[in-house]
């Protein structure tokens, strides 16, 4: 069984600057207390680039308040934090490096799928060329292209997805953080998104994937994290994880992850 108190937060302190600036993302120390709840507790992570990192934990870890606080919505009550050498502080340094799905997609219900995504790249530094064509790809990729022309408001859940992630990916952020990108896609638009993001990876975008569909972790993470009452339980690649169970049949990632955040006085 996995040693609890074998406690991944303590691995590091205080990241060599020259480092931590290679790193897609370095926290030290990150906490977030909301009064006397800590949501997130002294969390140290170092992710390098091109990793597709399962973040894992049970409802309420605090997994999106760490994405939150990646993505410099959320100022952190203690710790540091740096996304592609940007310090989590300064919002405008660390949004030139991100793109961001959070649950809800932020669209605008008005625009068309293909509005969105022009209003969205626009703001970014690309081409029109090359944002045409990265639409144009996408779209079809997701197969959304028919329907791209008609307004979000007339869209399916699953297609609003869909326009989220796109918009998340278009301009091939350095680091991209996605809440639950497949929950409630179909199987054909699940595997597009597991394709999609390790070619993303393979192009050196560090993909942060927060799920709780330990299937699409376990197909392409190549490295996992799970959190457990706001702290860093486990940490390392998936087939590392699941071959240091030694449970025989039950060895995959659904059994590490019940291993390791299952209160044993409940048990
Ligand atoms: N704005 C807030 N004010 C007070 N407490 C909060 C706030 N946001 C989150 N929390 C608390 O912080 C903890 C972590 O919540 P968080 O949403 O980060 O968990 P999560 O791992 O993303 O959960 P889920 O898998 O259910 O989405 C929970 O105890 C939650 O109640």
């Amino acid at each position: 069984m996995t040693d609890r108190t074998n406690d991944t937060n303590a691995k590091t302190r205080s990241i060599d600057p020259e480092r931590r600036d290679q790193l897609a993302v370095a926290t030290d120390g990150l906490t977030k207390q909301y009064g006397a709840t800590t949501a997130v507790d002294d969390l140290t992570l170092e992710i390098e680039p091109g990793t597709v990192y399962g973040f894992l934990g049970p409802n309420g870890a605090g997994k999106t308040t760490t994405i939150r606080m990646l993505t410099s919505l959320l100022p952190p009550t203690t710790g540091t934090g740096h996304v592609a050498g940007a310090p989590i502080t300064d919002r405008e340094a660390v949004v030139d490096h991100i793109g961001y799905l959070p649950e809800s997609p932020p669209i605008h219900e008005e625009f068309t799928a293909r509005e969105q995504l022009e209003y969205h790249g626009g703001l970014r530094d690309m081409s029109p060329d090359e944002l045409d064509v990265r639409i144009e790809t996408l779209l079809d990729r997701f197969e959304l292209t028919d329907d791209a022309d008609d307004r979000i408001v007339t869209y399916s859940k699953g297609m609003r997805k869909k326009t989220g992630l796109i918009q998340a990916i278009l301009h091939e952020p350095d680091v991209v953080f996605l809440d639950e990108p497949t929950g409630g896609l179909d199987p054909h638009a699940r595997r597009t998104v597991r394709e999609v993001l390790s070619e993303l990876a393979a192009n050196g975008t560090t993909v942060f994937l927060s799920t709780h569909i330990l299937p699409v972790v376990e197909r392409i993470a190549t490295e996992v994290g799970i959190l457990y009452e706001g702290r860093l339980v486990e940490e390392g690649a998936p087939g590392v994880l699941v071959d240091r169970m030694e449970s025989g049949d039950e060895s995959t990632l659904e059994a590490v992850f019940l291993d390791v955040t299952t209160d044993p006085e409940s048990e």
